[in-house]
């Protein structure tokens, strides 16, 4: 393998870069802090677990549901990382646990991740979600999305729907895109493809930098915050930094980036579980929770 492959596959092995511990170890840490943080939030909130979507097997989203007597209930769509092939929605609850307390409806959408899914079905699916929700929960104060890593590239599809082939217009309020991939060329000569077999056509018509026109005449009213962290590894950060420049420089959307510092790829989302957590705190006062 050449020298500059090797270099581009380091670049998105985002588990190589954390400073807190091995690769393997980080992986296996953020897959138990997701899953323990669901566990907790299953115990502590009313759920409504599997609730289908649409007709596929994998098409279910699980839902957290505050006690409250408020009528201003916003709900949060999260949806969960992992290159597009690995987690689920089983270990996605995590974010419910300060939320559902703040009077917050949380959904954790599962999809179908590779090699079972490709990149259109996933995109179909995350938007489907969404169609869903609003139908069912016509009654919330305002939509939000949360995504991490793929699913903030999923959600950032989300904002770039063309929603005339749906049966309704979602008005997603505010999104919180965290350490994502917004162009997915850069992805298609690494291992993260080998299971997605995205063609350079899969990877531009599924790439939020390519849509950013189709963005702004769907979500023109939505709060856009593009958060990265510090020790994301620089070909990450360039990433979110150029879809922020993108996003900037279109007029009418409102957007900021937040480089979160002490934070890698991986305890960026996993310390959503706190409520006393910069980012959740953002996520809250973006919701008029706080
Ligand atoms: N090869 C990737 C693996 C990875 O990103 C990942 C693996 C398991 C669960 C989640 C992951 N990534 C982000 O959520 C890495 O180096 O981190």
């Amino acid at each position: 393998m050449s020298r500059w492959k090797d270099e581009l596959e380091r670049q998105f092995s985002p588990s190589q870069w954390s400073p807190r511990m091995s690769a393997d170890d980080v992986i296996k840490s953020h897959v138990t802090a997701l899953k323990e943080g669901t566990e907790r939030a299953r115990g502590l909130a009313q759920t409504l677990l599997n609730v289908p979507y649409g007709e596929g097997e994998g098409e279910k989203l699980d839902v957290y549901v505050p006690t409250t007597t408020s009528l201003d209930v916003p709900l949060v769509i999260y949806l969960h990382g992992g290159y597009w092939q690995f987690l689920s929605k089983e270990e996605s609850g995590f974010m419910a646990v300060p939320l559902v307390h703040k009077g917050v409806v949380v959904v954790a959408v599962g999809y179908d991740i590779a090699p079972k899914g490709n990149m259109d079905v996933m995109v179909s699916q995350v938007r489907r979600s969404v169609v869903s929700v609003i139908q069912q929960y016509s009654h919330i104060s305002g939509l939000y999305l949360c995504g991490h890593s793929a699913g903030a590239h999923l959600a950032a599809m989300i904002l770039s729907t063309d929603w005339s082939q749906y049966s309704v217009t979602p008005q997603i309020k505010g999104a919180f895109l965290v350490s994502g991939i917004y162009d997915l060329l850069p992805i298609l000569s690494t291992y993260v493809n080998e299971p997605l077999k995205m063609t350079e056509e899969v990877a531009l018509r599924n790439s939020p930098s390519q849509l950013v026109p189709q963005l702004k005449l769907s979500s023109s009213d939505c709060d856009i915050v593009v958060a990265v962290a510090q020790n994301d590894s620089p070909e990450f950060r360039k990433q979110s930094e150029d879809y922020y420049k993108a996003l900037e420089s279109t007029e009418g959307l409102k957007v900021t980036l937040e480089d979160v510092p002490n934070t890698d790829h991986f305890n960026i989302i996993e310390q959503l579980v706190d409520g006393d957590y910069h980012l959740t705190q953002l996520l809250l006062k973006m919701m008029g929770k706080s």
